[in-house]
């Protein structure tokens, strides 16, 4: 039978082509397997308990409700760093832009006509100077894959870079250029930064985490800048901040009736991630994540479940989401032990308050692995049992 995948929002063709027609069917069915999505917001959007997996293309999830998807049994992936190259060459350009009129340069030149042209530009260019990157000094708030790309262009381009993430991942340490010196507390960053820019989740945690008593923490000279989320940026401090002339500006992907505007504030329409190269990338990476996890059960780039990854190869695969308690596997076992069905090979892992377990057995007739699914169903604990056949 075919599964039904449902898309939200624009999601690259090139992504939907990675699932087959004669096993998929895309936007066909109101009662999905799984959802492709972007920014939708799922808080708002209903889904059943019969969705399987929602992958996310991009970077952010807290528009997904996730204690209830993993109540659910539903996994939720997104797609690292697909889109962190066209964040970065965004905020280069902001940085550039926050102290160069080039866009109010343009629209001037525009306008100005007639046969001395050139003359006028030559006379008028005086009122567009504007200051260099080069040399001033750029906090970086979260060194993830973002972050840390920001980081290393910037420093490219001759700033002093100086990063903050106290949770930041070897991955992405490694990939850090040793030059980077890293602060040790948010208050000992803030008072250095002639630009602050910040790349991290929006969480309960990071809420608000710039708020009145980090801008004053902030050179008067200083330029904000927050690709991340709404919410992690207290708005109204920034406004006090900005007419009190204790900021010099506020750039941003996220607008709101608040901030728009504001002299000081520039905004964009949430387009850190959108080039063409960085759909694709999410929308790739999207589809290939959802397709693992639907045709082996194995689950890379989860949000709320564990990292499994275990080779396919017995002919029949039992899948068990359940919740973390002691001696699941054990009654799991019992009841396979009971049907007379050997296990070849076996996992099980558990984050938080969730755990999966995956099990390889040999060939079981179609009527015992009905029977099967339904005594593994009467554990309480388990939420969803899947049989995969090879
Ligand atoms: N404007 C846009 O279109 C886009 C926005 N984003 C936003 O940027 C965020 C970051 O994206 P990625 O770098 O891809 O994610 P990532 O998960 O690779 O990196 C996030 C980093 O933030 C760090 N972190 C978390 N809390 C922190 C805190 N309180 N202080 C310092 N560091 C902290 C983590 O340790 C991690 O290294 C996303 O969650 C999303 O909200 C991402 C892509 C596009
Ligand atoms: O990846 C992210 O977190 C983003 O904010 C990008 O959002 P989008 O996919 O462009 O709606």
């Amino acid at each position: 039978m075919k599964q039904d995948i449902k898309t939200y929002n624009v999601i690259a063709e090139e992504g939907l082509a990675l699932f087959p027609k004669d096993q998929y069917r895309i936007n066909q069915s109101d009662k999905p397997t799984a959802l492709l999505i972007r920014s939708q917001d799922m808080h708002k959007t209903y889904f059943g308990p019969n969705v399987l997996a929602i992958a996310r293309a991009g970077a952010g999830v807290n528009n997904i409700p996730l204690v209830q998807a993993t109540s659910n049994g539903t996994v939720v992936f997104n797609t690292p760093g697909s889109n962190a190259n066209a964040v970065k060459e965004l905020i280069i350009t902001m940085l550039i832009l926050a102290n160069r009129p080039v866009i109010k340069s343009i629209d001037w030149a525009k306008k100005v006509v007639g046969a001395d042209v050139s003359l006028q530009t030559e006379e008028g260019k005086n009122h567009f100077a504007g200051t260099e990157i080069a040399g001033k000094t750029l906090g970086v708030i979260g060194l993830g894959s973002v972050g840390s790309r920001v980081a290393q262009a910037a420093g490219a381009l001759g700033m002093k870079v100086i990063g903050y993430d106290p949770y930041i991942s070897v991955e992405h340490a490694w990939q850090l250029s040793n030059q980077i010196p890293r602060a040790e507390k948010l208050s000992d960053l803030l008072p250095q930064c002639d630009y602050l820019t910040i790349h991290i989740p929006y969480t309960e945690k990071n809420k608000n985490l710039i708020t009145a008593e980090q801008l004053k923490q902030m050179k008067s000279s200083a330029v904000l800048l927050n690709y991340s989320r709404w919410g992690i940026v207290n708005e109204k401090a920034v406004v006090a901040a900005l007419d009190n002339g204790e900021l010099q500006k506020y750039v941003t992907d996220f607008s709101s009736n608040t901030i728009i505007g504001h002299p000081k504030i520039v905004i964009t329409p949430h387009i850190g991630g959108t080039t063409n190269e960085a759909e694709v990338n999410g929308a790739k990476m999207a589809a290939r994540t959802l397709r693992k996890y639907l045709e082996t059960g194995n689950i890379i780039n989860s949000v709320n479940f564990p990292t499994i990854e275990m080779p396919f190869e017995a002919p029949v695969r039992l899948t068990l989401i359940h919740q973390n308690v002691p001696n699941m596997v054990g009654r799991i076992t019992t009841i396979l032990a009971d049907e007379e069905i050997n296990i070849d090979n076996m996992i099980n892992r558990s984050r938080d308050t969730i755990a999966y377990t995956v099990i390889d057995t040999g060939m079981i007739a179609e009527s015992l692995l009905k029977k099967i699914k339904a005594r593994l169903l009467q554990i309480p604990e388990v939420i969803r049992v899947r049989a995969l056949e090879k």
